[in-house]
């Protein structure tokens, strides 16, 4: 075989297609591979592969590889809350559309085992197909998203100890999830073994948590919010939710869960306030009926999108500058 017939043969490998450039020059062969989505294990046989196929062509004394990942690093953000019905579902949902808006590839992990929603929310019951047993997620609204409800049956129940939780979560993250830049992360509520497993097995760039004005609900979001603190996961900040309601007859404004409660609690925790959303049964029945009020741009979409914008703001700080503002703020907070 030629040398030139003898490269060209590296084509017809398994692995061939990764094969981004090719030279033959002195006896020594550069390789320059595309290894995106690769275990460290997969990349070893990856090498060991071409290393073997390279040496049998004729006058090769030497075999240079770079393996490159084209892959884009992903961006985890987890949104929690410490107690249940607080609209992390409604903020997950709305916030990863807001910013797919911007331009972003977003994806969404419906981690909640204890009343996983998204599909509801997104309006989709399509089931994920596999391949090489990792889920492919499915597309609603202009991002990907992946629910532990599209694991089971509508209405059973996710009987799951930790353990399996925390698995089927895993599952979700390693899925395929191509070019998506950010996935959001929706939890169940409180501080129990997802949100663990998810801290130490994931380590999330970072976490934003959801309360409703009331002293109840404060407090404990003012305990996850020491749980992400203690685990060393920035908290880009607190979103108040079922923030003030205007009479949908009358006009008249009102405060049922009273008003500016989490802004206080911010200030007090020394974290970012990302912005407050209000109580609207626009709200509650666009997301009854699978329509997120983010993906029509009208005025409910409003608070999402400023909240997006300040996320995006406040990640953006915290990549360019290593002891960014968040983190200076996250150790505020566990100090
Ligand atoms: N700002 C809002 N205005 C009106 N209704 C809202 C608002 N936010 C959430 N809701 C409604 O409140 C209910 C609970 O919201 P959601 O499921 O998002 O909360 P959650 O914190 O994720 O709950 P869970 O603890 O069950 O996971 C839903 O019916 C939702 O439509």
């Amino acid at each position: 075989m030629t040398t030139a017939d003898g490269l060209q043969s590296l084509d017809a490998l398994d692995c061939g297609s990764r094969i981004r450039s090719r030279r033959l020059s002195d006896g020594v062969v550069t390789l320059v591979v595309d290894a995106s989505g690769l275990s460290a294990a997969e990349r070893n046989k990856l090498e060991a592969e071409l290393t073997s196929a390279a040496r049998a062509i004729e006058g090769v004394k030497d075999i240079r590889i770079a393996l490159t990942a084209s892959q884009p690093r992903r961006t985890l953000i987890a949104v929690a809350s410490g107690k249940g019905g607080v609209g992390k579902s409604t903020l997950s949902t709305n916030l990863a559309i807001a910013i797919a808006r911007t331009g972003k590839k977003v994806g969404l992990i419906d981690a909640d085992v204890y009343g996983p929603s998204q599909t509801r929310l997104l309006g989709s019951d399509e089931k994920p197909t596999a391949d090489d047993k990792k889920l492919n997620p499915v597309e609603a609204h202009g991002i990907r998203f992946l629910s532990l409800g599209q694991l089971v049956s509508t209405g059973h129940a996710l009987a799951w100890r930790g353990p399996m939780a925390s698995g089927a979560l895993a599952q979700l993250i390693e899925a395929n999830w191509g070019d998506a830049e950010i996935l959001v992360v929706d939890l169940p509520p409180g501080t129990g073994d997802v949100q663990l497993s998810l801290i130490q097995k994931s380590r999330p760039d970072g976490a934003v948590i959801v309360s409703t004005p009331q002293a109840l609900s404060l407090i404990d979001a003012t305990r996850a919010v020491d749980l992400f603190g203690k685990m060393s996961v920035p908290v880009i900040g607190l979103v108040e939710n079922m923030s003030g309601y205007t009479c949908p007859h009358c006009g008249e404004q009102s405060d049922p869960f009273g008003s500016g409660g989490a802004e206080e609690a911010a200030a007090a925790m020394g974290i970012p306030f990302l912005g407050r959303i209000p109580l609207d049964s626009a709200l509650r029945e666009a997301s009854d009926v699978g329509t997120p009020p983010a993906a029509s741009g009208g005025p409910q979409s409003e608070a999402f999108e400023a909240i997006a914008r300040k996320l995006m703001a406040s990640l953006e700080t915290s990549s360019a500058d290593e002891h960014s503002p968040v983190e200076e703020m996250a150790d505020a907070s566990r100090r």
